[in-house]
């Protein structure tokens, strides 16, 4: 049976971002973020940080509002933004780990060292309608970690595979695959996201068991170029087509074990 076709969410933050270094009103990411709706996207992201460097509280109050499709709100699991999920209510809320110093979210999130911690705030967002999903490094111990603390989605952040090169990032996309097969077996929801762009989705998009992808940065700066909706639509055509190279590669897979035996033997002929 053909999967569920792969999700994009668009990442709208550094549409903010730009807004913010001039303390103008535009660019506006609610403007953005409708654009986006229109070209594809089937969700839309944003962080909030508490540095306030781009998305604010003001956008998340708006988008709220006028989002046709979902908002996946990612946040540090402070009170103060699980207050602003229980007043707003997005569909998904995406637990981050946030560093002040630091340029983007560098690592994921450590469910198994504060496994108490994330599960109460899991209760809190599933309390209000939320579902919960925690951005983990891609590794046994916290996909583990993360289905005990009730989570019923994790994304796999897949930053060290976009930064990675050559050997290192064959060694980070098996990484992801296992990762996504163990989370897929224990009954999670599987998104990734970070550092993805026009170069790199699709084999991300053809790991088996994937439900969405989150990109925002390379989409938002192709934008400057092709414009937002062009620029989203091309990501979707991208990640699909990775699904579906995935596949093909799964039944050429299955039918070369067939034919020669999982062990290697021949029993085509
Ligand atoms: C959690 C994550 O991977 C992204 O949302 C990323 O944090 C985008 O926001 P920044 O660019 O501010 O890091
Ligand atoms: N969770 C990842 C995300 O929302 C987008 O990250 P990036 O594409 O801006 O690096």
């Amino acid at each position: 049976m053909h999967p569920p076709r792969i999700l994009l969410g668009v990442n709208i933050d550094h549409v903010a971002t730009l807004r913010q270094a001039r303390g103008t009103r535009y660019p506006d990411p609610v403007q953005a973020a409708l654009l986006a709706e229109e070209a594809g996207a089937d969700g839309i992201t944003v962080h909030p940080r508490e540095d306030g460097r781009h998305i604010q509280v003001r956008d998340v109050r708006l988008l709220a509002e006028v989002l046709n499709t979902r908002m996946n709100l990612e946040m540090a699991a402070t009170e103060a933004m699980i207050a602003l999920a229980e007043e707003v209510r997005p569909a998904h809320v995406c637990l981050v780990p946030e560093k002040r110093e630091e340029l983007t979210t560098e690592g994921g999130l450590d469910v198994a060292g504060s496994l108490e911690a994330v599960s109460q705030a899991c209760q809190r967002l599933a309390a209000v309608g939320c579902d919960v999903s925690l951005f983990i490094d891609p590794c046994v111990e916290q996909v583990e970690a993360a289905a005990r603390a009730g989570a019923p989605t994790i994304e796999l952040h897949t930053g060290a595979y976009a930064e990675a090169r050559g050997q290192a990032a064959r060694d980070e996309h098996a990484r992801l695959v296992a990762a996504a097969e163990m989370a897929v077996e224990l009954g999670l929801v599987v998104n990734a996201g970070h550092g993805l762009n026009y170069h790199n989705v699709e084999a991300v998009a053809a790991i088996s068991g994937l439900h969405e992808l989150n990109i925002g940065h390379a989409i938002i700066g192709r934008a400057l170029f092709v414009g937002l909706k062009e620029a989203v639509a091309e990501m979707k055509r991208l990640a699909i087509a990775g699904q579906e190279a995935g596949l093909l590669a799964a039944v050429e897979d299955h039918e070369h074990d067939h034919d020669h035996g999982a062990d290697g033997s021949c029993c085509g002929a």
